[in-house]
Parts: structure tokens; sequence; C-alpha cells
């Protein structure tokens, strides 16, 4: 596991960038995993603002709300639509279906998608204080592929500042699994915002527990670690 320090955010998300670019331009067909929350925004602007051609890229999305629709202002999809996609059109962008009427079905479709465009090539994903990773909560099997989880309440109330109230977060989420995920081939973490010293400390110490998701990642053979110190 690589860890990068930066001192900024923008640093950060400037750095990110780069390293995302340059891959995507050396890949024929590259299939990028994308993620959402606070961490990467900065990213995404980094991004806008060079105004690369992804034409030929494939986007798969960590996660998605259950009983959100795709054009709910808090919805990933207008999550990306917003930071990404609006402005850097891609070849085919993927999201879970939060209101599919059967969610175990679609689960089963989400990784039946990633399964033929071979593997996600690079991965970014954020730390929730909680060490989740995508909507992977404490406990989670590192075995698991796509599934419905219930959000821990802790997560809620961290996603709370984007809803009107605590009442309005949704209760349930589709994520990629563990598995899924650690069958990237190139992972980048983002650690960013605060109160994620204890989360990024906690990860550092090297000890991996299923109760802490993204220490997971010391098992991956190309992990890359951004951290910004200063908000
Ligand atoms: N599902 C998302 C994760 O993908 C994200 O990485 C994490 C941290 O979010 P933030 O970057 O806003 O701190 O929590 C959210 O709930």
């Amino acid at each position: 596991m690589n860890v990068i320090r930066t001192e900024h955010y923008d640093t950060m998300s400037q750095s990110v960038a780069d390293y995302v670019q340059e891959f995507v331009k050396e890949q024929e067909h590259p299939v990028l995993g994308l993620a959402t929350g606070s961490t990467p925004v900065g990213f995404y602007e980094s991004i806008r603002h060079s105004k690369p051609d992804w034409s030929h890229v494939t986007t798969f999305n960590l996660d998605e709300y259950v009983g959100v629709s795709p054009n709910h202002p808090q919805s990933y999809r207008t999550f990306m639509e917003r930071h990404l996609f609006s402005e850097i059109p891609v070849k085919e962008s993927h999201i879970p279906d939060g209101q599919a009427q059967d969610l175990t079905t679609e689960c089963d479709r989400y990784e039946q998608l990633i399964a033929e465009k071979g593997s996600i090539d690079l991965q970014i994903l954020g730390l929730g204080h909680n060490g989740h990773i995508g909507f992977n909560e404490p406990g989670t099997s590192f075995h698991s592929r796509t599934h419905i989880v219930d959000l821990a309440e802790t997560t809620r109330q961290a996603n709370a500042r984007f809803f009107g109230s605590i009442d309005d977060v949704p209760t349930q989420a589709i994520t990629m699994g563990i598995q899924t995920i650690m069958e990237a081939k190139k992972i980048i973490l983002m650690v960013s915002g605060q109160g994620k010293e204890h989360a990024f400390n906690r990860l550092m110490e090297g000890k991996i527990d299923e109760q802490f998701p993204a220490s997971v990642l010391h098992h991956h053979p190309d992990v890359t670690v951004y951290v910004s110190e200063v908000e």
C-alpha cells in the first residue's frame, strides 16, 4: 500500500486527477470505478477543468441509495451528472438502480455487467468514518459481492447534511461488495474531510479486520492512498 500525503485538499484532488487522466489515455477501453461523497468532489472538478475526451471510458459507480429515483437531487446518479457526466461524456456509465423492483436481481445484474467488461481497471474509493468503502459497513464479509445493505446510523447521520433531515436519508443502499472492489486491478483510496484522522490511523495500523472494511485493502497488490492533511 503506497501512501501519498499532500498538505492541501486541492493538491490531492489534482494529483489523483492527473494520475487518472494519464491512466485513461494509455488504455484502449478503460473501465473506471467511481465514488461519490464530498472527498472526490475536487477530483471531479479537476477532471472537468481539463476537459479530457473520455468517449472511450466505461464507468461503474460503487453504490446507490435504495428507493431514491435517479433524478432525486441526492441520488448518486444526480451527483455524477452534476460533477462529471454533464460536462465529460463517457461511453457508458453504470450506477445500480436503487428503484429496481427486485433488488437482488439488480445486484446480480450489476455484477454481471462488470464481469462482461472483464473487470474494473481502476477503482476510486473514499473512506467512511467507520472504515466503510462503498457502503460496505463494518462486519460486511470480505467475500461479499454487490448486495443490499442496511446503512449504519452513523453513516445516515454523516449523510444527513445532504438531505433535509436524518429522516429523509434512505435506510438502505445497493453497493458493490468488498470482493467486487478487491477485483479491481488498481485502487486509489482518497482520504480527506473532518474527523477522518481516526479512520486513517486505524487503516495505517495494518490490522485486517472485517469490523473495519477498508483494512481489506492491505491484501490488494496495487493500492495507493492519497491523504490530505489540511482542509
Ligand atoms: N457511500 C459513500 C462512500 O462511497 C464515501 O466514500 C464515504 C465517505 O464520504 P465523504 O467523502 O463524504 O466523507 O461515505 C459515503 O457514504
